[in-house]
């Protein structure tokens, strides 16, 4: 296939050189599409049907469609209608599949295949080696497709339609980041050209975290699938500066959208002045209770302030055309125009309708007291204006120490003045760390489209997590989303996720915990170490011992811990990366501040200090929540060190 594509001649078929530029970087991009990846397989299964249309038809599925010089297909793609029984058929319900056959690879070689003859009576339900085996395969780059081995109920999320939100709750491991990848993937080809014009992003908490997904997308063909984070999306300022808790609680708070709302529409002024036109010998007069008329209705259509002041003109134009028909004129729409641009009109609109900056106006909300009391009237107290109040008022925009939930008030403000364009669809990772002023900021970027958003109740850790998800999609503005559950856990085995569960009584009453589909004896050990002296020998010890075996290993730390590791480690001749980065032939250990664990995993884990993890959070429910991110992150085996007692609710 890729050769058909090179060999193309397009000489004869393109009319000049710039159609013969897109062709060829059309051209360019297929091939880079069908390049050859050694150790991708073309197919990982085969579907035999028994009846219908394709009776005693069989089928390959694989990560793309594969056809012979024919043109015959010879690999079905995996998001085919065709290759949905290869997901969803069961003993129970068979989809008229007879014979399922799953491929296993290692390194690129066909080394086994498994065989489910779903009608047969007499076979037993098993499940599946090759889906363990491909959970357990050592990691060494980032984070991999799962399109071998998607589960059933995985599968009905990567399916779902394009028009409907969901919305997916999930504990550590369950597959929600692999769920939401593979659905972009699916909605790209169920709707590619939809999608190509209105385009796709997914959103991930931090730069680290956009590393280990990156390729996943790239893997299954699809290359123009964005990535960012919520702060790249609102970088309309410089972010220097950081918030305390209070200050961050209220300005992430849904009800800065009122008072931002207010401020902008308090530039409007009703007119007190008539408007006065004059062309050629004549002056056209349009009364200030016209204008104010015409102001009450553009604020009552509640558009976008910049489209209203843009429309003003225009209107005022409107007026004075009718004053010239009823004189007997017979003025033309260039008339109109001309009305509108002309000077008394112009400065009318200044007046009346004058420009927002956002950034200003943020600015001077957080930094003039009288300002935010006159638009946060009613809507946030005394104490809570005082908290979000600049203690020094900075000069101007460009010296102001920004923080990250200003630039997110930036982000509304903008908005109140200008639409933000909306993509085709979202996928929003994490979900569960987001403010609700966040979540609008997300929803603004939808609007018109769709958001897949994927997130764990029990891993918010900022001080304004997600509560309920039916509040959170409220903000998002997808309030109709349907809201589906994870259960079964694939990362993490059982008797590590069964230690980690304990903390979810304390901290997040009334999840349950996740049940891990699989069974790995001796793959947690709990050590206690003399003192706090011993602590980071023992710590490099271990991440020495996991090392011995295949595959990738974290050390995840306090943040405070993190510098006194690295110096151990270093100290050790034990190289060791940053969180999102490839492991390489050198090293294949990564230092993790717990800060940035959430959403990475490990084939094996060295936890240092529970005690220090807990510390190190501003409060207790949020330190356990760290911790049981900290102690998720393990695919085949979690070695916790301790120097000081385990937290209470760990015992
Ligand atoms: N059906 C599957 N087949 C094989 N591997 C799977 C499957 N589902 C999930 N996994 C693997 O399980 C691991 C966890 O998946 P993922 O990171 O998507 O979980 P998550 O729910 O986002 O976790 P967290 O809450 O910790 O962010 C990944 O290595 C993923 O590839």
């Amino acid at each position: 296939m890729r050769e058909d594509v090179q060999s193309l001649d397009i000489k004869d078929v393109t009319a000049n050189w710039v159609n013969a530029a897109v062709l060829e970087a059309q051209i360019g991009e297929r091939v880079r599409a069908l390049a050859d990846l050694a150790h991708t397989p073309l197919f990982f299964g085969r579907l035999d049907y028994l009846h219908t249309a394709q009776e005693g038809q069989s089928f390959y599925i694989g990560r793309r469609h594969v056809h012979d010089a024919e043109g015959d297909p010879m690999v079905v793609d995996w998001r085919a209608p065709v290759s949905q029984p290869f997901y969803r058929a069961s003993r129970k319900d068979p989809l008229d599949v007879g014979l399922r056959r799953r491929f296993g690879y290692t390194g690129g070689e066909l080394t086994a295949y498994e065989d489910e003859h779903l009608t047969d009576p007499a076979e037993a339900e098993q499940t599946s080696k090759l889906l363990q085996a491909e959970i357990e395969r050592p990691r060494v780059g980032p984070m991999r497709d799962i399109v071998a081995t998607i589960q059933p109920e995985q599968d009905e999320i990567v399916r779902s339609g394009l028009s409907g939100s969901v919305c997916v709750q999930g504990g550590p491991g369950t597959g929600k980041t692999a769920v939401g990848l593979h659905r972009v993937a699916y909605l790209l080809y169920a709707h590619r050209e939809r999608l190509a014009r209105t385009g796709t992003l997914v959103i991930g908490p931090n730069r680290s975290f956009l590393h280990y997904i990156e390729q996943v997308l790239p893997a299954l063909g699809e290359l123009e699938v964005k990535q960012a984070t919520v702060d790249d999306l609102v970088a309309h300022v410089e972010v220097r500066g950081a918030d305390g808790a209070a200050a961050a609680v209220v300005k992430g708070d849904a009800r800065m959208a009122q008072v931002l709302r207010r401020a902008v529409r308090s530039h409007v002024t009703l007119p007190a002045e008539p408007v006065v036109v004059v062309r050629g010998s004549r002056r056209w007069r349009i009364p200030a209770y016209e204008l104010e008329e015409i102001v009450r209705e553009l604020l009552d259509r509640d558009i976008r302030y910049g489209a209203a002041r843009e429309a003003l003109p225009q209107r005022i134009a409107h007026a004075v055309l009718v004053r010239m028909e009823q004189s007997g004129e017979a003025p033309d729409d260039r008339v109109q125009d001309a009305v509108a641009r002309n000077t008394a009109v112009k400065a009318a609109v200044k007046a009346i309708w004058p420009p927002v900056d956002p950034a200003k106006l943020v600015l001077r909300l957080l930094s003039d007291a009288g300002f935010l009391a006159a638009h946060a009237e009613g809507v946030l107290d005394a104490g809570e204006q005082a908290a979000i109040l600049m203690a020094k008022p900075p000069r101007s925009v460009k010296s102001a120490q920004w923080s990250a939930a200003d630039a997110v008030l930036i982000d509304e403000a903008n908005d109140l003045v200008q639409r933000t364009h909306s993509l085709g669809h979202v996928v929003l990772d994490e979900a569960q760390d987001l403010s609700p002023m966040q979540y609008r900021a997300v929803g603004r970027r939808c609007s018109t489209g769709s958001a897949t958003v994927l997130g764990d109740l029990a891993q918010g850790t900022t001080p304004w997590a997600t509560g309920s998800w039916a509040q959170a999609l409220e903000h998002l503005g997808k309030p109709e989303a349907v809201v589906e559950e994870l259960t079964a856990g694939f990362r993490v085995p059982r008797e590590v996720i069964a230690y980690a569960s304990r903390l979810l009584p304390h901290m997040s009453p009334g999840l349950a915990p996740v049940s891990s589909v699989r069974e790995n004896p001796g793959s947690l050990t709990v050590d206690a170490v003399g003192g706090a002296a011993e602590l980071d020998a023992a710590v490099v010890a271990a991440c020495a011992a996991s090392l011995r075996r295949e595959g990738s290993t974290g050390l995840i730390a306090a943040d405070g811990r993190i510098a006194a590791l690295a110096a151990a480690l270093t100290a050790a001749g034990m190289p060791y990366l940053a969180p999102g980065e490839e492991t390489t032939a050198e090293s294949r250990l990564t230092l993790v501040p717990a800060s940035l664990a959430k959403g990475l995993e490990y084939d094996y884990v060295v936890l240092d200090e529970p005690a220090a993890v807990v510390a190190g959070e501003p409060d207790e429910r949020t330190g356990l929540r760290r911790l049981y991110v900290a102690l998720t992150r393990a695919v085949s085996g979690l070695a916790v060190l301790h120097a000081a007692p385990l937290p209470v609710q760990l015992a």
